[in-house]
């Protein structure tokens, strides 16, 4: 049983380490440090790596900057625009920072 699912694009960035942050709202803010999450696809809910959480913080849509956009492996612009269409009109997001601990 996954415990959190990432869109099936975002995989590659994930077990690359290139993507250590993930944006989700209220619904996936309950995550705690040290906890260790089974990771699956989104679309399929394929495991593909475990991670642990390292922090959630709550963030406002307006308050992110350019250091969340280098973890997320894009740019503000395109960060904005990926949450704007995963969660229309929210604006209290929380900010999950995590590690690779395995690959499936
Ligand atoms: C069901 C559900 O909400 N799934 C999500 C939600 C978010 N994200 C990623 O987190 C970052 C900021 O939101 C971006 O990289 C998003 O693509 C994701 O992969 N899968």
């Amino acid at each position: 049983m996954n415990e959190i699912t990432f869109f099936q694009r975002f995989e590659s960035d994930i077990v690359a380490g290139r993507k250590t942050i993930t944006l989700r709202d209220a619904s996936e803010s309950h995550f705690t440090p040290g906890q260790q999450l089974r990771v699956g696809r989104y679309e399929d809910d394929v495991y593909f790596c475990t991670i642990e959480v390292v922090s959630v913080t709550p963030v406002a849509l307006d308050e992110l900057t350019d250091e969340h956009a280098r973890q997320e492996n894009m740019t503000l612009p395109q960060l904005k625009e990926v949450i704007a269409e995963i969660y229309p009109g929210l604006n209290e997001l929380y900010a999950i920072v995590f590690t690779l601990v395995s690959k499936a």
